[in-house]
């Protein structure tokens, strides 16, 4: 029988029956046992609204229970990340009883979930007025707080990481709200729609913060089969999909999504609907296509152009940000992106000007065009970017084959390494290689540069002969942005030298440093960062 048709019961029985179901939700609630807390919460608010509906009696007892009952099938369906329904719950309870103040707190905590910072905030303060509030004021004191940083931050994008970071990641990361810095959505030259600056920014600068839908992390074997890889994203494609069957809003921002298919036709958003407080304005989605779209623009969090900090580094991670999901490749970025926590930070890996597209690498771009035309088709696209075009006509040479097959996993077959590098510098002086051109280049074969640049036999063959290490690096960060890898270099040579290059060297390498980790620490925080890549090996 359905709870709805259930038959208006005499008031004695029907109060029995209502106390046993209410003893029977509350248990469930206190066990945690959500999905059935929410179904005899069900039971008993149906059982609730016959009654007030049929009945004088007692009315306002009735209300409060419903008021009540209500707000725990709220707490219940947050906890199973229901937020929407939860909403409404708290929204009915409210009408009945409008500073209820269990209720207020459980709403302003699911708002506070949605990133909604100004209504999260209406909401405790209201709870503040209420009478029981004495008991709990530390604890609403403590989410007015965290409501007023949030709206700051998200206002400012003035994070500052650089405690958490001197404190070497311990503890939980820090809260991080979502922002929307100087980014636009528009078409994109390069296909479909990209994310483009909206005025003059510098290597650091933050660009966006954004919370992911859903993410899906765990420790991969060494040497691990396909399928531990296909577990993690069939349970990953399972929680967006939980995700999107629960919040209306988050099954229409993914269905701005591309799917990879006649991207040139997609509509451009307007950036306000990714703005927390937005009411839904855009269409919805077919659930079918949600497979395609995670295909197209989910991102590992372990990636080239990332950096994942604190505890998850262990982790192997799949995810969905969907504002992130607008930033096409190049594979001369400009952009890169922090993982922290459920979030991605994305911040200019160089300096960047108004109406420059904002772009990251999917794959590795201190890589040769070869390698990286394969893992652009892996992706389902040609890369046609500058630097692609120009590699592609450059890798007829010879000297370039010669250093393909001495660099990466040729190593040790072909010529001497050093020699290469020679080989390669002459080669560009000759076929009047200029600007940026010789950083992506140089790039393409940083591995190379590194091994020499970080042996002391090689530099004292080739040393005079090849291009200065500060020379290279910097052409190398203007042609792909800052990289790990390419600060660690410099870092190096700061600590062989003692550090006798001064505080211009250390200077530079701060510089550099920003561009990989943004500027969202300290000084301080920044060079204790450094001399943990100092002490890292990479694996190429
Ligand atoms: C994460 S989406 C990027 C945003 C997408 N352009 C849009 O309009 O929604 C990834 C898709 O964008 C396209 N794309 C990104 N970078 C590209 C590039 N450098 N060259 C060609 N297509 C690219 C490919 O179709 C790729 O599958």
């Amino acid at each position: 029988m359905a709870m709805e048709d259930q038959e208006l019961k005499d008031p004695e029985m029907a109060e029995a029956e209502m106390q046993v179901i209410r003893s029977r939700a509350t248990e469930l609630l206190l066990r945690e046992e959500w999905n059935d807390a929410v179904y005899t919460y069900s039971q008993f608010i149906t059982l609730c609204r016959n009654q007030t509906a049929a009945t004088d009696h007692h009315l306002p007892k009735l209300q409060k229970s419903l008021c009540l009952a209500l707000c725990n099938r709220a707490e219940a369906r947050s906890k199973l990340r229901n937020f929407e329904e939860a909403l409404k719950d708290c929204d009915e309870a409210l009408k009945i009883e409008c500073t209820h103040f269990k209720t207020l707190l459980c709403k302003g905590k699911i708002l506070l979930n949605l990133n909604r910072y100004s209504s999260a905030l209406e909401c405790f303060k209201t709870a503040l007025v209420d009478p029981q509030v004495s008991g709990s004021s530390e604890n609403l004191n403590g989410y007015l707080e965290k409501c007023k940083m949030f709206q700051h931050l998200s206002k400012t994008g003035a994070f500052d990481l650089s405690d958490w970071i001197l404190n070497g990641f311990s503890g939980k990361p820090p809260e991080l709200a979502e922002f929307i810095g100087p980014v636009q959505i528009r078409r994109s030259g390069i296909s479909g729609r990209g994310l483009f600056a909206t005025k003059n920014v510098d290597s650091g600068t933050l660009l966006l913060v954004t919370k992911a839908i859903a993410i899906e992390r765990g420790i991969l074997p060494e040497n691990c089969d396909e399928n531990a890889q296909l577990v993690m994203w069939k349970n990953f494609v399972d929680k967006v999909t939980d995700s999107a069957t629960k919040s209306t809003k988050t099954k229409n921002l993914i269905g701005l999504l591309s799917t990879g298919e006649a991207e040139d036709d997609l509509d451009v958003p307007e950036m306000s609907v990714f703005k927390p407080e937005t009411e839904d304005q855009i269409r919805s989605t077919e659930m079918s296509k949600i497979l395609s779209v995670l295909d197209i623009n989910a991102l590992v969090e372990d990636a080239a152009s990332a950096k994942v900090l604190g505890k998850n580094s262990d982790y192997y991670g799949v995810g969905l940000w969907v504002l992130a999901s607008f930033i096409n490749h190049s594979c001369s970025p400009n952009a890169r992106r922090l993982h922290i926590g459920d979030h991605i930070m994305v911040h200019a890996a160089r300096d960047i000007k108004t109406g420059e597209e904002i772009t990251f690498s999917y794959f590795d771009p201190l890589s040769p065009w070869k390698d990286r035309k394969r893992m652009s088709e892996t992706w389902g696209f040609n890369c046609k970017c500058k630097r692609c075009r120009f590699e592609e006509q450059m890798s007829k040479k010879e000297e370039i084959k010669e250093i393909e097959m001495g660099g990466g996993s040729e190593r040790g077959r072909g010529i001497e390494t050093g020699a290469a590098i020679y080989k390669l510098e002459e080669g560009m002086r000759r076929w009047m290689v200029r600007g940026k051109e010789k950083g992506y280049l140089r790039a393409s074969f940083w591995e190379s540069y590194f091994e020499v640049f970080s042996s002391e036999k090689a530099m004292k063959k080739w040393g005079r002969r090849i291009q200065g290490m500060e020379m290279v690096v910097e052409s190398v960060v203007d042609a792909v942005g800052s990289d790990e890898r390419v600060v660690k270099t410099m870092v190096e040579r700061f600590k062989r030298n003692g550090n006798g290059g001064g505080a211009l060297e250390m200077e530079r390498v701060l510089k550099l440093g920003r561009g990989v980790y943004g500027k969202v620490m300290k000084k301080q925080a920044l060079r204790s960062l450094l001399e943990l890549v100092g002490s890292h090996e990479y694996a190429y």
